[in-house]
C-alpha cells in the first residue's frame, strides 16, 4: 500500500519503519523543515533502539517530505501522528491535528483512508469526519491509538499486545484495510466505535499511571513500617487478577504521555461534570512524590545546600534520550533549589538548557568526590556498577535508588549506605 505519514515524532517515525518492513512504501511529511532535512541526509532525530537500523534496511521505501501535497495525493491510507500536548489548563491542544486536516483537505479524495494514532480528545474523529464531509470529502476514518513504549517502541509495535480499531457504525471497508496494513503483525483487534477507541487508549494510560501511584502510595507507607515494598509488590503482582507490571516504585512516572494523558482525562471528567477522584489521586501522588523523596534525602543528609550530589539519569526513562517531563530533570531542579551541588549523567540525554547544572560526560566524573548519589533513571549501566569504585571515589556514602533498581546487598556489602524508595 501507499501510505502518507503526517508527524515525523516518536509515534509518526517508528509507524514508518514498521510499515515500510511489512513492505509498504511510506511517506512521512513534516512541518519541521529542519527536522525532514536531516532525516533525508539519514540522520535520525531521536534515540530508539533498532529505529535506524530498520531505516536503513528499508531505504528503498521510505520517503521524507516538507512539502508532501503529491504524495498525500496519491496515497491509500493517511496516518496523523502529529503532537496533542497539553495547553495552559491540561487540556490536549489539538491545534496540531486540526492544522493537519486544513492542509490534508484540499489533496484528500473519497477513496482513502485517513488513520488516527495520535491520542485525542473523545469525538475528536467524529469531529474530523463531519468536517471532511461538509468540505465534500467523503474520506472514511479510523481511530487507531498507539500503545508503543519509547525505548521499546520497535518491539512494542511488532509485538501489540492489541490492536485497537474505532470505526463508525457505516464502514465496513476499514478494517479489512487496517488488516492489510498490519499484515503479519499478530494480535488480537478490538473493534469499537470511534470514541470508544480514544477512550481505551486514555484507559489505558490512566490505568497504568494509576498503578504506579498505587505502589508509590504503598512505598510511603513501607518506609514508615520498615517494610520492603519490592517484597510487597511481588507478594500482589503475582496474584494474577493483579499482574506483575508497572508495580515498580519510584521518584515518580513521567515521559510525554502519562502526566499529559492524566491531567486531560481528568479535564474531560470535568467538563462532563464528573468528578474523577481515582485519577485526582493518581496524579496528587505523582505530583508530590519527588518532594517525599527530597524530604527522605534531608534527613538521611541534613542540609543539602553546598553537599556535591551526582543524579544519574535525566531521560525520563532509560533507553531514550526523550526528557519529556522526566523526573530525573525536576528533581535535578529542585536539588538546585535547595543549594546543592549536582551534577548529572545520562548516557543519551542532554539537560534541558534552563538547568543550571554540570552533565558529566562520564558516570566517574559524576561519582568522583560525591557526598551522595541518586540514580534517577533505571539504565542498564548504573545498576551495573562496580560500587567498591565507586565507594573509593565518592567523598560520602549514601546511595540513594530513586527507581528501586539496584542490587542492594553489593551496595551494602561496598560499605555504602543504600536508600531505596520504599525498602529498609
Ligand atoms: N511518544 C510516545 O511514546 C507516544 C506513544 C503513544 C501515543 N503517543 C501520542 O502520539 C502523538 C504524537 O506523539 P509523539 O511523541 O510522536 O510527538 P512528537 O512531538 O515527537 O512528534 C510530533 C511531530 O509532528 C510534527 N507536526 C506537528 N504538527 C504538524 C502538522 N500540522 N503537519 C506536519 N507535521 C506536524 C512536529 O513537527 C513533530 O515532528 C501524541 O498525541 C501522543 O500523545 C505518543
Ligand atoms: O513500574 C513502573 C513502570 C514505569 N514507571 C515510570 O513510568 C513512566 C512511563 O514509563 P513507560 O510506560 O514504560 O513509558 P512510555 O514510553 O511513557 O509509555 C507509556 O505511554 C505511551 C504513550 O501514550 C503508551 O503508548 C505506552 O503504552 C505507555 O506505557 C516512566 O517515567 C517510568 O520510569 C514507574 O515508575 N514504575
Amino acid at each position: 500500500m501507499n501510505v502518507c505519514i503526517i508527524g515525523a515524532g516518536y509515534v509518526g517515525l517508528t509507524t514508518a519503519a514498521v510499515l515500510a518492513k511489512i513492505g509498504h512504501t511510506v511517506h512521512c511529511i513534516d512541518e519541521n523543515e529542519q527536522k525532514i532535512a536531516a532525516l533525508q541526509r539519514g540522520e535520525i532525530p531521536i534515540y530508539e533502539p533498532r529505529l535506524a537500523e530498520l531505516f536503513t534496511d528499508h531505504q528503498s521505501r521510505l520517503f521524507f517530505h516538507h512539502d508532501g501535497r503529491k504524495h498525500i495525493q496519491e496515497a491509500d491510507v493517511i496516518f496523523i501522528c502529529v503532537g496533542t500536548p497539553p495547553d495552559v489548563k491540561g487540556k490536549p491542544d489539538v491545534s496540531y491535528v486540526n492544522r493537519a486536516i486544513d492542509m490534508l483537505i484540499p489533496h484528500v479524495n473519497d477513496h482513502q483512508t485517513l488513520v488516527m494514532k495520535s491520542t485525542v480528545p473523545i469525538g475528536t474523529n467524529e469531529r474530523i469526519y463531519e468536517r471532511l464531509k461538509n468540505e465534500g470529502k467523503h474520506v472514511r476514518v479510523v481511530s487507531n491509538p498507539e500503545f508503543l513504549r519509547e525505548g521499546s517502541a520497535i518491539y512494542d509495535s511488532f509485538h501489540p499486545d492489541r490492536i485497537v480499531i474505532g470505526l463508525r457504525d457505516d464502514d465496513d471497508r476499514s478494517l479489512s484495510i487496517m488488516q492489510t496494513l498490519y499484515a503479519g503483525i499478530h494480535a488480537p483487534y478490538v473493534v469499537t466505535s470511534l470514541s470508544g477507541a480514544e477512550m481505551i487508549k486514555y484507559a489505558a494510560n490512566a490505568f497504568l499511571a494509576t498503578k504506579i501511584s498505587f505502589i508509590n502510595e504503598m512505598a510511603r507507607l513501607c518506609d514508615t513500617y520498615g517494610v520492603d515494598v519490592v517484597d510487597v509488590a511481588k507478594g500482589i503482582g503475582l496474584d494474577g487478577r493483579i499482574g506483575p507490571h508497572f508495580l515498580q516504585a519510584g521518584i515518580g512516572y513521567g515521559g510525554s504521555c502519562f502526566p499529559k494523558d492524566v491531567t486531560a482525562l481528568i479535564q474531560m471528567a470535568y467538563e462532563q461534570m464528573v468528578r474523577p477522584y481515582m485519577l485526582e489521586a493518581t496524579k496528587a501522588v505523582n505530583d508530590t512524590q519527588i518532594n517525599w523523596y527530597v524530604q527522605k534525602m534531608k534527613r538521611t543528609l541534613g542540609e543539602l545546600a553546598g553537599r556535591r550530589i551526582a543524579v544519574l539519569g535525566i531521560a525520563f526513562k532509560p533507553n531514550t534520550d526523550d526528557i519529556r517531563e522526566s523526573p530525573a530533570v525536576l528533581l535535578i531542579t529542585k536539588l538546585h533549589a535547595h543549594g546543592a551541588d549536582v551534577i548529572a549523567h545520562d548516557p543519551k540525554a542532554t539537560l534541558p538548557l534552563d538547568v543550571a547544572v554540570k552533565q558529566a560526560k562520564t558516570i566517574d566524573e559524576a561519582v568522583k568526590k560525591a557526598d551522595a548519589l541518586i540514580v534517577a533513571t533505571d539504565w542498564d549501566a548504573y545498576k551495573q556498577l562496580n560500587w567498591e569504585e565507586v565507594k573509593r571515589m565518592m567523598n560520602g556514602n549514601a546511595v540513594i535508588d530513586g527507581r528501586n533498581s539496584l542490587p542492594r546487598e553489593a551496595i551494602i556489602n561496598a560499605g555504602l549506605h543504600y536508600i531505596g524508595v520504599g525498602r529498609r
